[in-house]
């Protein structure tokens, strides 16, 4: 019944991923290819930001994580398992937040968590109080406890579920969009708190559609567009990956163009009275030096700042806010 952790497939497993994915593949009934091919890995320890517009495969890559629907093809292993095959042993170890927390508005916050911790049948009664309280200390409900759900806010809805997610000492959550709807104040206190569970060591994988939430509270992103992984790794890596593009504007773009080239600038663009191009390998001092010695009228010369929606837009070509 139990699946060797180790195997022939797993030799390439890192041995530290939390997630990993190969050839993940979920076309839906209706023929809807959701998710292509998606070979995603997760480090431990990682805030990893799963981002992409709506309708890019996020939910569905999701929901084949936590065993709720099959793969129509590919593998995927949480917590070095086999999911759906194992998801029964390995879901216990996984704090989940999909779609939105079921909540009994006519129950308090506190008596929310107690209902959902008796649910749970590894759970011992004798300490439910005890584990309620402290979840609901660590997202800070501690003094909305008394109030019954239908009186909270969005965000204060979100970090109750999130409450629920952290009843049990979890190695990893899974956070789909969960700062969707919230208002900027109920953004940060979500971010905060991400960022806090993330210090204790806990992983945490999160959807998003948004680049600066992703930028500011995950150390590792995954890009989708339409199904496929655009590009993973490191925030700061690809960001880098995306930075320094050199900005000449000049009356001379041709002149500009041919003596960056000269210089070993790469990939030049001319867009009326503007060159921009992957910068050499030498002081960018050095390189405008040598503009004005050919007699090229420089105007302007600097170094954009990359970030990562440039890397964004960089790899899949597309702004960032288109739908489906
Ligand atoms: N149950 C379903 N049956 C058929 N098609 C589906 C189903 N669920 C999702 N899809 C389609 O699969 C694609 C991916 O959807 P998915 O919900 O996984 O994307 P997403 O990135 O999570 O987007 P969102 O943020 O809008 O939820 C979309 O084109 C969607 O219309």
């Amino acid at each position: 019944m139990e699946e060797p952790v180790t195997g022939a497939a797993d030799d390439e497993e890192p041995t530290h991923a939390v997630i990993a994915t190969r050839g993940l593949t979920k076309r839906y009934r209706g023929g809807q290819l959701a998710v292509d091919g998606l070979d995603l890995t997760v480090p431990a320890g990682s805030v990893f930001g799963f981002l992409g517009p709506n309708g890019s495969g996020k939910t569905t890559t999701i929901r084949m994580l936590m065993g709720l629907i099959e793969p129509t093809s590919g593998t995927a292993r949480v917590l070095g398992r086999p999911v759906p095959r194992a998801a029964r042993a390995v879901l216990p170890q996984v704090g989940a937040l999909i779609e939105g927390p079921a909540l009994y508005g006519f129950l308090s916050g506190r008596d929310n968590l107690l209902r959902y911790d008796a649910a749970d049948p590894t759970a011992d009664p004798r300490t439910r109080p005890g584990r309620v309280a402290a979840a609901l200390d660590r997202v800070g409900l501690t003094a909305a406890a008394g109030k019954k759900a239908k009186a909270y806010s969005l965000g204060m809805r979100q970090r109750l579920g999130l409450a629920a997610a952290l009843l049990q000492p979890r190695r990893l959550l899974v956070l789909d969009e969960p700062t969707n709807g919230l208002d900027p104040q109920g953004m940060r206190e979500i971010r905060a708190l991400v960022r806090e569970l993330a210090s204790d060591g806990t992983t945490v994988f999160l959807s998003s559609h948004l680049l600066d939430e992703i930028e500011q509270v995950c150390t590792h992103v995954a890009v989708m567009t339409r199904g496929r992984l655009v590009t993973q790794g490191p925030v700061a890596e690809l960001a880098a990956g995306a930075r320094g593009r050199l900005v000449v504007t000049t009356p001379d773009p041709a002149d500009a163009a041919r003596v960056l080239k000269e210089r070993g600038a790469t990939d030049l663009v001319i867009a009326g009275d503007r060159v921009t191009a992957e910068p050499p390998d030498q002081d960018p001092a050095e390189v405008n030096a040598a503009l004005v010695t050919a007699g090229v009228r420089v105007r302007g010369f600097g170094l954009e700042r990359g970030s990562l929606e440039d890397a964004f837009v960089a790899l899949t070509g597309e702004g960032f806010d288109v739908a489906g």
